[in-house]
């Protein structure tokens, strides 16, 4: 990938974002806390309707760049559109209308340890939707635990009594409590076993494919990225310095990637990928009684 390759040719972004094609516009981003600088000139796009992946070493800026663009982080510089609607000096009900639009998972799925699963997944219902009745809220709360397979008994669970995998799919019923277009994962399969994280990884495929959401999706796992990212970006020297598929990304000569994909664990995702076949096509969602499985092994400290 040459820099003209990675070179962005303004015209056509605009008419893709016009056309809904351009979830996330992100452009001369520039973040510091103090004397450290972890951005500078950051450009990317995010395309609506794909699963991007984000990866970089410890410390790149990863989880700075998604409170960027959720608006946790206000930027030095730069510019940051969602949807085609600038995030930053916006009026509250503005702020509001987007942040409608996007759901996030945070590391370790950030629920509230006072309140049980379903209270958890009602707490953006109640925060966005004030006027819904209770009724309502609690049928939505059982509705999405089922479609993050989540067993029923879960709900009345507070989530000390949950499992790792349990807790992330928590994480996400609360994240799509409110439909949300965009869909963010900080590390979602971070610290559970492999089968519980295959099973995470096929669930969240599942789920955009189903319900048409564009994922944002911070991972230090390789098997995550070949099973279902649609385009990976790499952040090394406070920038996004490729994004493309995989295949593209090994085309480049940066001594980072080619190490990343092509180092040990990277071979090992290849194969593993390969022995699986491609991409299954996505069921249609969990019926009544029905839950995939999780990972049932207690989350280990990452
Ligand atoms: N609120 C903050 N105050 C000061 N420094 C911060 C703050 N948030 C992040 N940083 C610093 O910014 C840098 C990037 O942090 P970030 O959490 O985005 O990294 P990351 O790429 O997500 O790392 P990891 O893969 O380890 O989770 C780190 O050096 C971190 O210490």
């Amino acid at each position: 990938m040459s820099d003209e390759d990675l070179a962005i040719d303004e015209e056509k972004v605009e008419e893709a974002i016009r056309a809904g094609e351009i979830a996330v516009k992100i452009r001369g981003l520039r973040n510091s806390f103090g004397e450290q600088v972890v951005h500078e000139n950051l450009d990317l796009d995010v395309r609506a309707g794909e699963i991007l992946g984000v990866v970089g070493g410890s410390g790149t800026g990863k989880s700075v760049l998604l409170r960027s663009i959720i608006g946790l982080q206000i930027p030095d510089e730069g510019e940051i559109e969602v949807f085609g609607q600038p995030i930053i000096n916006r009026t509250d009900e503005e702020t509001v209308a987007l942040r409608k639009r996007w759901g996030v998972l945070f590391q370790g799925g950030a629920l509230f340890s006072t309140l049980t699963v379903a209270e958890n997944i009602a707490v953006p219902l109640r925060e966005f939707y004030p006027h819904i009745g209770n009724k309502l809220r609690e049928d939505i709360a059982a509705y999405k635990i089922r479609m993050t397979g989540l067993p029923a008994e879960a709900g009345p669970k507070y989530p000390s009594e949950l499992s790792g995998g349990m807790r992330k799919r928590a994480g996400l019923a609360r994240a799509l409590a409110i439909d949300p277009d965009l869909l963010f994962l900080d590390e979602p399969t971070a610290g559970l076993d492999p089968i519980g994280a295959a099973s995470f990884d096929e669930q969240t495929r599942q789920l955009q494919q189903t319900l048409g959401l564009t994922v944002f999706l911070i991972t230090h796992d390789l098997d995550t990225l070949y099973a279902i990212c649609d385009r990976v970006a790499v952040l090394a020297d406070k920038k996004v310095i490729a994004v493309g598929t995989i295949e593209e990304l090994l085309a480049t000569e940066h001594p980072w990637i080619q190490e990343y994909f092509n180092g040990p664990r990277g071979r090992a995702a290849v194969s593993a990928q390969k022995s699986h076949g491609e991409p299954r096509t996505p069921p249609d969602l969990p019926q009544d009684g029905e839950a995939d499985p999780v990972g049932d092994t207690p989350e280990k400290d990452d």
